[in-house]
């Protein structure tokens, strides 16, 4: 493995993927067809793929209910239960956007609408609560509310975009080291708590109190107080309800909500009581979905389809009211408009027939009489599926397929683990038998009670990204480390050959370095002494310098360098590099070679490089074993391949996880997550190819706090500071739209070098943080260190809020340390659940109270630190 060549790849990250999954040597896909590669139609300018948006609306122009109506169609929550009257100017209005899913919208409110109406009669609240605030950015349409058009709740679209003088922005605002962290450590909350305040007021007896937390009815969102809490819901034989709500419907914007237990009802129950009635909350019948909300390729469900759908093998997970369509034959399954979304169990009878343009399609290529999406015919190609136009195939759900007519199954196009992996990418489904959806734990399952659709949370996307030298790598083995598999015996193998040719890397560029010093040093002391008028004796004897190495080291040099410049490395070692072992070690422990390594900056040496050949015989042994240390500092690991990713889950210990712990069949599902690392190369260039990574849960930059003083520059390009250029990288992302909905975690790394560095170089060398000026009350370094990243976060806090409108948060962290990678993960663990939150909130659901916004409040982790 050359980790030369890899570096000096400048490829497409595309192509780098697919070279790591095909055999060595082997032509890339696409390599003969150019013209359909992915790599290619990244590379140019139009970009060719489809963002999925909502046609711009005139939201002045249109009602409020066209707010709601816009929310559907964006796709958000297909469950929301509204009925709008429309008028006809606004049926024409809508007919002619061009997004059909607005176009099923208005179908929706004619052609369901009194099975719709039900829902929101149902829902109705009793105690007549209309305040609904949302917390979204101004002039963001797709994300204004939703609320209830019929009953007594009334429709508020409403933006709490901050104005000067908000809290938010005074928070944000650099003052002193205390009050940033005062503000950090209220976090996302203190946005929360503006919101439900008015969600505080006990529905029972009225009173207020801004601390305590408030119950809500999952039928009418009645908030009770502790003491009235059980007075209202009584024993809750369907779990969270008024009394008089028992056998209602649930609120379909609760539904993600069921058998989550708050903190209030763990308070006012037993552990036993809140198991039952979590039990009750999710498995009683009137909590369950009704057939008539699922509609399947334009036909709504009966009660024995639901029943097929729910309890079949495969069941479509996390099952939300709406409108799908399903592939009996491929058992693909998708919502209305869209790509496929997942792969369930084939051959159920369920829902009408699959209709051409179930999922939207203009490719005119078929499957099963669907036409298809852009995407799925890209990653039709590169499964090297020949589909001219107007080609119609035959898909079956083991993957085979044929073109209609033939009788002649003509391969499988999940034959390959790079198509698995290209679907994968693309958020497409693949079958089972995909190497990076791991199969569902039967022992898990057994163990559970609950539905399992009720359950299975889909697997969270972490994208990380930084520029090079950040981190990013050490970070993504950390958490390999932390919550990932084992490295297997051929990773460990690849590991430790990587760690071996860098070695002679580090030395090479040593050597390198060392024959330019002593040239250097020579012809100055050649330049002095002539100057001084010497005699040629003394000039001769002066050929030797402090880089001056024997005849003998020479020769072996020469040799070396010799390969490194052919770019051969890889055909000697690791072969060699038992027999050169004892060199190496002399050459590393040679004056002259320690005179190189205190320039090494100069040699742009890595100092790990020091850490290595510091082991040079026990590295060159057969026998060598990188340990966890070598693996953790060893360059290249998670590098040669432009994307690294890998999956975990973590167990969740919140404070609320003890009333589990009781009993195991009340575990919450551990949430899976993917971490997807990035190379900082594949973010020069505009950040093109990005959009592949459309959704994720989460983006995670990380800087080095460090870097304040370094110089960089990309390729041939200019040289910059290299605080700036994390800066420009992190810009284009948070403008990027695939992030838009994205919250971002920013890693302030490398704050034990920063540590050291920050009394020697003020931060001030930069020019972004030219204004910084510290308060020196006590003139240490902890303490100017302390201030100086509080200055760096509300910096980079300042900027992202410019943009997006939205709140950073920020993270310190010590790489190396494994403790701070696991803390930090805590807390990226911590905002998604409060970003999952902010969401519910925003639609007027669970206010602040229930449902974890009281351990996020006191959570460690929400705050800057
Ligand atoms: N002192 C210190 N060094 C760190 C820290 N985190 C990472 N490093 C080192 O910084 C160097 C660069 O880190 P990498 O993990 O390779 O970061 P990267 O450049 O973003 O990742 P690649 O692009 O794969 O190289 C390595 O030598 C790390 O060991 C930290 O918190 N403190
Ligand atoms: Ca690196």
């Amino acid at each position: 493995m050359s980790t030369t060549a890899a570096d000096a790849e400048e490829d497409n990250p595309w192509e780098q993927v697919l070279r790591k999954l095909l055999p060595a040597g082997a032509p890339l896909p696409d390599e003969d067809h150019l013209d359909y590669s992915i790599a290619v139609e990244y590379q140019g300018p139009p970009i060719p793929y489809q963002v999925p948006r909502v046609d711009p609306l005139n939201l002045d122009s249109l009602s409020v209910r066209t707010s709601s109506l816009v929310s559907i169609a964006d796709d958000k929550d297909l469950s929301v239960p509204v009925v709008a009257p429309i008028t006809g100017a606004k049926i024409s209005k809508f007919s002619r956007l061009r997004n059909s899913s607005v176009n099923v919208l208005v179908q929706d409110s004619t052609s369901s609408r009194p099975q719709i109406e039900k829902a929101a009669v149902n829902g109705e609240n009793e105690e007549g609560e209309s305040e609904q605030v949302g917390n979204r950015r101004e002039g963001e349409e797709d994300e204004a509310l939703v609320g209830r058009n019929e009953g007594k709740r009334v429709n508020v679209v409403k933006f709490n975009a901050p104005t000067p003088g908000d809290s938010e922005t005074e928070e944000d605002g650099y003052s002193s080291t205390q009050s940033s962290a005062a503000a950090d450590a209220l976090g996302p909350t203190s946005v929360v708590r503006k919101e439900s305040r008015k969600k505080r007021v006990c529905s029972r007896c009225g009173k207020r109190n801004r601390l305590k937390g408030r119950e809500a009815c999952l039928v009418c969102d009645a908030r009770y107080c502790s003491n009235c809490l059980l007075k209202a819901m009584g024993s809750m034989p369907e779990g969270r309800k008024c009394v008089s709500c028992i056998g209602h419907p649930i609120d379909e914007l609760k539904r993600s909500s069921l058998g989550k237990c708050s903190r209030i009802l763990s308070k006012v129950c037993s552990p036993l009581e809140v198991r039952q009635i979590m039990k009750a909350e999710k498995e009683c019948a009137a909590n369950q979905l009704r057939p008539e909300q699922l509609i399947v390729n334009g036909r709504p469900l009966r009660q024995e389809e639901l029943a097929e759908v729910l309890g079949c093998r495969s069941p479509p997970q996390n099952l939300k009211p709406g409108k799908y369509w399903y592939d009996k034959d491929s058992g693909l399954w998708g919502k209305e408009g869209k790509k496929p979304d997942r792969i369930i169990s084939s051959k159920l009878n369920v829902g009408g027939k699959l209709p051409l343009d179930a999922s939207n399609g203009n490719t005119k290529v078929y499957i099963n009489g669907r036409e298809i999406t852009k995407i799925e015919l890209r990653v039709l190609k590169l499964a090297k599926v020949q589909c001219p136009r107007d080609t119609h195939f035959w898909v079956y759900d083991d993957g085979s397929y044929e073109e209609e007519g033939q009788n002649k199954i003509k391969g499988n196009i999940w034959g390959k683990a790079s198509t698995r992996f290209i679907c994968w990418l693309f958020s497409l489904p693949a079958p089972p038998g995909n190497p990076f959806v791991p199969k569902e734990d039967t022992t898990a399952f057994s163990l559970r009670s609950v539905p399992e659709y009720l359950e299975q949370g889909r697997v969270q996307k972490l994208l990380l990204l930084g520029l090079e030298g950040s981190g990013t790598s050490t970070i993504f083995k950390q958490a390999k480390f932390l919550y990932g598999n084992k490295f297997t015996p051929e990773e460990l193998q690849n590991i430790k050959v990587m760690i071996q040719s860098n070695m002679y890397k580090y030395l090479s560029m040593l050597l390198e370095g060392r024959e330019r010093f002593e040239e250097e040093a020579l012809l100055e002391k050649l330049t002095t002494a002539v100057n001084a008028e010497e005699s040629t004796s003394e000039v001769e004897a002066n050929q030797h310098c402090i880089y001056s190495i024997n005849q003998r080291s020479k020769h072996f040099s020469d040799w070396l360098l010799d390969i490194m410049a052919t770019g051969d490395l890889d055909a000697f070692f690791p072969a060699a590099t038992r027999e050169y072992a004892p060199i190496v070690d002399e050459f590393w422990k040679d004056p002259a070679i320690q005179e190189t390594y205190k320039r090494r900056e100069e040699l742009h040496l890595p100092d790990v490089a020091k850490y290595f050949l510091n082991q040079a015989v026990e590295i060159s042994s057969n026998e060598y074993e990188p340990s966890e240390k070598d693996i953790l500092y060893a360059e290249g690991v998670t590098k040669s391949n432009g994307l690294a990713f890998m999956e975990f889950s973590f167990d969740d210990r919140s404070p609320m996880s003890e009333i589990y712990n009781e009993e195991s069949e009340c575990l919450p599902p551990l949430a899976k997550y993917q971490l997807i690392r990035i190379d900082s190369k594949g973010l020069h260039d505009g950040c093109k190819w990005l959009e592949m990574f459309e959704d994720m849960r989460a983006v995670i930059f990380c800087v080095a706090l460090s870097d304040y003083d370094q110089m960089w520059a990309y390729g041939s390009g200019p040289c910059c500071n290299k605080m700036l250029a994390s800066r420009d990288i992190f810009e284009t992302l948070v403008r990027h739209p695939c992030f838009r909905d994205a919250p971002f975690v920013l890693l302030l790394n490398k704050y034990d070098a920063f540590e050291d560095k920050i009394n020697q170089v003020p931060l001030s060398i930069c020019e972004w943080f030219g204004e910084f000026s510290p308060v020196r009350a006590h003139n240490n370094n902890q303490t100017l260190a302390h201030q100086a990243y509080y200055y760096v976060a509300v910096k980079f806090k300042e900027l992202y809020y410019s943009i997006s409108g939205r709140k950073l948060f920020v993270w310190q962290t010590r790489a190396r340390e494994r403790a701070s990678v696991d803390e930090a993960f805590k807390y990226i663990r911590e905002v998604l659940k409060w970003d999952d939150e902010k969401d519910d909130n925003t639609y007027g659901i669970t206010g602040g109270d229930s449902f974890y916004s009281t351990e996020i409040s006191s959570s460690p982790y929400i705050r800057t630190e």
